[in-house]
């Protein structure tokens, strides 16, 4: 049962204003830190202070902690009641609801604002796919960054549930028959408007470790299943995968050879009607849990996918990297693996092609989430650099800050802009004019949203000081951009191999006859 909370005039509270009993206001609540002190990570002796003890000490607490501190059980139970005649100003965060901080939201989510590409329908599915991630998906995340264990199985089925693992995949045949998110829209309006919000969701709760800890294994390596696999290997994987039961991993990169997918070394020898596999893969994503390895393979004719059930001669092992191991990053050795050759994904010899048209989707996934992240970022330094009182003044009210502020949102403002054009034309193209107009497009823009990624971490790192650089506490979201914002710059192509494609691109399209 709560406790009864009581009203104190701003006497009574100034009386309890010493060690053993000591009393704070923060926000209108009157909190007995008495027996909390000697347990405060700050040290007891910070709330003895005489500005604090008995005192209202919102300014001093919103300085040093983030909201999140009073809502936490443990500590909202310190709350003994309320002052007379005043009111809390700071709201907590209701799940699903849209911030008000300017420039937190996309534009199309701005109350005031007008986009071209979103409808009513595409608005509610977004309300309900936040709150979705707010409440089931917030909790697992935080606490599988820091434990670094893979994402539980009761999430998971949940994510199942709604189908938001089929969705991850984007519009398609996969969807149809499906509910998704509760009939919120129906398989065939399915777009890549509706596919983007889910990403993006899904990086406003998650760090960059689990965005790929939660299936981005399988969002890269199913495709090719989908897309190429015969009716037998489909029906064997795909509902099984899309209802949480089994996991994929897409095994392309080599401690050999990353970008340039030309030079693999792992081989498959033909034996009758089963390929014989030996090699290693490097960095595979979800490759600590994955049950299927869509694993590129050097053949007699050239390079073709192959799928690998985990079995005999499947290893794999942890690497540790810069972000958590929630991700399950894996080294992956096949040692003589047997696997018929019906498991063959597109034509044999012709793995090249099946890897390429693949990458268009996942560096425009990588876009989504990258770019949700850096406004998220921007948020959280405008909240920040407000609150923060530095020489008797908020933050914001150094020219230095604020032009630091200034890049960041255009930054995110471009990306985002131009990511929705993109989206835009992957929505009104077949999938075989995607991979020809727009590997280039998407290239380019991969490159810029993870560099302006990398330069938003900078200066958020700036505005935050030494708290940018704590993995808890008020600074804790930027401390883990900071660390792995850079993984978007490698994962899915690396930056310079991807702003070099974009202009390889563009110089084949140009016409012969073309000159100044
Ligand atoms: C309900 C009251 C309070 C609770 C529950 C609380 C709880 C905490 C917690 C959990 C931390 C660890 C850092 C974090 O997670 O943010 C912390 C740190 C700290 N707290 Fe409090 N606190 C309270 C009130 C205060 C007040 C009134 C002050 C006064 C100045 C204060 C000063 C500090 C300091 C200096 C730190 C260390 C900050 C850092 O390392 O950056 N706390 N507190």
């Amino acid at each position: 049962m709560s406790k009864e909370l009581k009203e104190y005039t701003l006497e009574e509270v100034a009386k309890h204003n010493k060690e053993g009993d000591v009393w704070v206001i923060i926000d209108a609540k009157v909190y007995d830190l008495s027996r909390f002190a000697r347990l405060h990570p700050g040290g007891p002796n910070v709330l003895y202070a005489e500005s604090v003890a008995g005192k209202d000490a919102t300014q001093a607490f919103f300085g040093l902690h983030r909201h999140e501190v009073l809502l936490r059980p443990q500590y909202a139970r310190l709350q003994v009641g309320t002052v007379v005649g005043q009111k809390e100003r700071i709201a907590a965060p209701v799940p699903g609801e849209l911030s008000k901080v300017p420039y937190a939201e996309q534009s199309w989510l701005t109350q005031g604002y007008f986009n071209p590409y979103y409808t009513e329908k595409h608005r509610k599915f977004q309300r309900s796919v936040r709150e979705f991630f707010e409440t089931v998906v917030k909790p697992e995340s935080d606490k599988c960054e820091a434990s670094g264990k893979r994402i539980s199985q009761e999430v998971v089925d949940k994510l199942a549930e709604k189908n938001i693992i089929a969705m991850r995949l984007g519009p398609g045949k996969h969807l149809q028959g499906r509910t998704l998110m509760d009939g919120l829209v129906k398989p065939e309006e399915f777009d890549f408007f509706y596919e983007g919000i889910v990403h993006a969701e899904l990086a406003r709760v998650s760090s960059r470790a689990v965005i790929d800890g939660l299936l981005a294994g399988l969002v890269i390596g199913l495709p090719p299943v989908l897309n190429y696999g015969s009716k037998e290997l489909y029906n064997e994987v795909v509902d099984d995968t899309f209802a949480g039961k089994k996991f994929v991993a897409l095994a392309i990169t080599e401690a050999f050879a990353g970008s340039d997918v030309g030079g693999l070394q792992t081989t498959a020898v033909r034996d009758g009607d089963h390929w014989v596999i030996t090699g290693t893969k490097k960095w595979i994503t979800n490759g600590t849990f994955a049950d299927y390895f869509t694993t590129g393979c050097k053949t007699d004719d050239g390079f073709t996918v192959i799928l690998i059930p985990r079995g005999p001669g499947v290893d794999t092992s942890q690497i540790k990297t810069a972000y958590s191991s929630v991700a399950g990053t894996a080294y992956v050795t096949f040692d003589k693996v047997r696997v018929p050759v019906g498991n063959t994904l597109g034509p044999i010899g012709k793995g090249m092609s099946v890897i390429l048209s693949n990458f268009n989707h996942e560096r425009w996934m990588v876009c989504c989430t990258a770019i949700s992240s850096q406004r998220l970022v921007v948020e959280e330094c405008l909240r920040w650099a407000t609150q923060r009182i530095v020489f008797g003044k908020p933050l914001t009210n150094l020219a230095v800050i604020r032009a630091k502020l200034a890049k960041m949102i255009s930054r995110v403002e471009a990306g985002q802009n131009w990511l929705e054009v993109i989206t835009y034309q992957m929505s009104n193209m077949s999938y075989a004019e995607q991979a020809d107009k727009l590997a280039g497009p998407i290239g380019l823009l991969k490159q810029y949203i993870s560099r302006s990624g990398r330069e938003t971490a900078e200066d958020a790192v700036q505005i935050f000081g030494g708290r940018g650089l704590t993995t808890t506490g008020m600074g804790k979201f930027i401390e883990n951009f900071h660390r792995t914002s850079g993984f978007d710059a490698i994962l899915a192509g690396a930056e310079d191999v991807l702003g070099d494609l974009g202009v390889r691109q563009a110089l084949k399209k140009m016409p012969r006859n073309a000159r100044l």
